[in-house]
């Protein structure tokens, strides 16, 4: 461990933390930053660089993913979901699956008016989203920015997947038109669309934040140091107790260890709600009764159809099949295009229901419209999309093509917790309870999506049939039934009726296979401190001085998104709060 003292360190070098240290090191060359990440380096890595790997590290013996289990529960039926994050340089940025979404505006002006964090509504954070991407699809885009280290594009390939997609819902959803651009953060993003990702045009490489903001010759920062395979245990407020490796800031620590890291420290560090410190032994130094609490995901599917061989598809690159990979390989290297500079996601929609669909999706919905949708035109319910692969262990289903419709949640009633359950042991896995489906609104949602999104796929043109054994067990003699060949739809078919029994199979379809969509938030959120906040809207701990948290555990409520580009902008935030703060001019 480095013995010297530094101005700022910062626990965690995930997406927000190496925005933050680039930014800082690079404004101000005479601060010295340390960086203490707890997983490996990424740089020149394939896996990571090249979009099309990230099933990869999804495996179970990935090393640059931690996973996160959670408490047996009732409502998935006895399961444990498991959610893994980023474990290494670059964080979620390095292993996420490139998918470029952006949040709502009304989303971050909640964050303003609903929970008086000033500086943090829609008008301020633009700029910030602006300032990290260089937008490569449109010119002269005012919500896009042209000149940061970000690129955004559509990758180096569009599969036949995707544009069935969209044929299919232009003619099937005349309801609702289709955009050039379906994250501008307005209403007007709220149609069908080409999905943008956050891969680079020129070469088509993954935009992570290492291999941009960190890696490089132009990136060289002589002030910044990073330490990988660290794992920070605490902050100690006073630096003469006993400890085995202590690191020393004169300034400022940061905490960027992501929505499980930052809590779990806090708390091992004596900040947190008294009785769940005092039940592992930790001194409470300052009592903040939320931390750990608040935590939010969305909630995803990804339901698996058979897909003909005409199908462009990225399963024999995650299956690793050897002539696949040395194919694409060779024309990604050549000229940065084809399959291994696509993520698969090609077509979709963030989607606001009808009155119409408002209806179907049913009376146990009615209440969360009405409270937090109704007046937020901006806000989609749900996201669908075509998929161009099976998502999941490729190992696990016959070798052949597939495509899968996604759908997520974007606002989950649902919140849980999480809390360490061990004073001194770092690798304690913490008490995690996601509460997944404890709220019916989520549930409907669900349950609709996958109806509403079969009707696509199975007019897609590349359609051959359901994999039945990821789809609702319907009876034979329904209409519903799921059969693992056939030919698509015309556009004009019949919607599939369900009866009242089909509807409780998609039911428990639901409950069985819900996941996480890997955008967990929220457990250090940035509220009044009154109102259970842990950090204020300069991102400082209540109750501590030189100590803030810069990653999405700062959330206090959901964006309707993806979440990598508010773990971008939270980083570009925090270094612009920093430098007012110590003066540093420049950002
Ligand atoms: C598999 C996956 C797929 C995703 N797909 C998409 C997508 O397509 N599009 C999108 O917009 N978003 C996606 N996301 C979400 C997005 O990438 C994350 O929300 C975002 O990167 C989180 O940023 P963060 O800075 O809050 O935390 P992270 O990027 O998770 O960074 C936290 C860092 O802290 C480190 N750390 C934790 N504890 C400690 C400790 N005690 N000591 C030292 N270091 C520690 C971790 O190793 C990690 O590097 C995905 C995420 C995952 C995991």
């Amino acid at each position: 461990m480095p013995e010297s003292t530094y101005d700022i360190i910062i626990a965690g070098g995930g997406t927000a933390g190496c925005v933050l240290a680039s930014r800082l090191s690079t404004a101000e060359p005479s601060l010295k930053i340390l960086v203490l990440e707890a997983g490996p380096h990424t740089r020149n890595d394939l896996f990571h660089v090249q979009p099309a790997r990230y099933l990869h590290h999804l495996r179970p013996d990935s090393t640059t993913i931690k996973f996160y289990t959670a408490k047996h529960s009732e409502e998935l039926l006895g399961r444990q979901l498991v959610v893994p994050c980023g474990q290494c340089l670059g964080g979620g940025s390095s292993v996420n699956f490139t998918m470029y979404t952006r949040a709502s505006a009304s989303d971050y002006d909640d964050w303003e008016t609903k929970y008086g964090n000033a500086g943090w509504g829609s008008n301020d954070l633009i700029p910030l989203l602006k300032k990290s991407e260089t937008y490569q699809i449109a010119k002269d885009q005012e919500t896009h920015g042209y000149s940061g280290p970000l690129g955004v594009s559509y990758g180096g390939h569009f599969t036949n997947v995707g544009q069935q997609f969209l044929e299919v819902a232009k003619e099937y959803d005349k309801s609702r038109g289709k955009t050039n651009d379906l994250n501008d953060l307005s209403e007007k993003s709220l149609a069908y669309g080409r999905w943008q990702k956050w891969i680079d045009a020129t070469n088509g490489t993954r935009s992570d934040v290492p291999h941009h903001f960190i890696y490089g010759k132009e990136n060289d920062h002589p002030n910044l140091e990073i330490q990988t395979g660290c794992l920070v245990k605490r902050v100690i407020f006073d630096p003469s107790g006993p400890e085995a490796y202590t690191a020393k800031a004169s300034k400022l620590v940061v905490l960027s260890a992501g929505t499980f890291g930052s809590p779990q420290i806090l708390e091992r560090s004596g900040i947190g709600r008294r009785d769940v410190l005092e039940q592992v032994g930790v001194e409470p130094l300052v009592q903040l009764d939320e931390v750990g609490e608040n935590y939010q995901d969305h909630n995803v599917m990804f339901v698996p159809y058979l897909a003909s061989d005409e199908a462009e598809t990225l399963d024999g690159i995650v299956r690793n099949d050897a002539d696949e990979v040395k194919k694409w390989d060779s024309i990604w290297r050549a000229k940065g295009s084809g399959l291994m500079s696509n993520n698969a996601l090609d077509a979709g929609i963030k989607l606001r229901p009808t009155p119409e669909e408002l209806k179907d999706i049913g009376p146990e919905f009615e209440e969360t419209w009405k409270e937090y949708f109704e007046k937020a035109p901006d806000k989609p319910v749900l996201w669908i999309g075509a998929v161009s692969m099976f998502v999941g262990e490729p190992s696990s289903v016959p070798p052949r093509k597939y495509f899968s419709m996604g759908y997520f949640t974007t606002y989950p009633v649902a919140r849980g917790y999480l809390h360490i359950t061990d004073r001194e042991d770092i690798n304690a896995p913490p008490s995690f309870d996601p509460r997944y489906l404890t709220d019916k609104a989520d549930l409907a949602l669900l349950n609709w999506a996958y109806k509403r999104s079969r009707e696509f796929a199975r007019r897609l043109g590349v359609y051959q049939g359901e994999y039945t054994q990821a789809h609702p067990k319907f009876d034979e003699q329904s209409p519903a039934f799921c059969r693992d060949s056939g030919t698509p739809a015309a556009v004009h078919a019949e919607d599939i009726q369900y009866s009242g029994v089909d509807e409780e199979a998609v039911e428990q379809y639901t409950r069985e296979f819900v996941a996480t969509a890997w955008h967990s938030i929220g457990t250090c959120a940035m509220k009044p401190h009154e109102q259970g906040g842990v950090v204020d809207s300069k991102l400082n701990v209540y109750g501590t001085r030189g100590l803030k948290i810069a990653d999405l555990s700062i959330c206090p409520s959901n964006v309707g998104s993806n979440t990598y580009s508010t773990a971008v902008t939270v980083g570009e935030k925090a270094a612009v709060i920093i430098a007012q703060e110590l003066g540093i001019a420049g950002l």
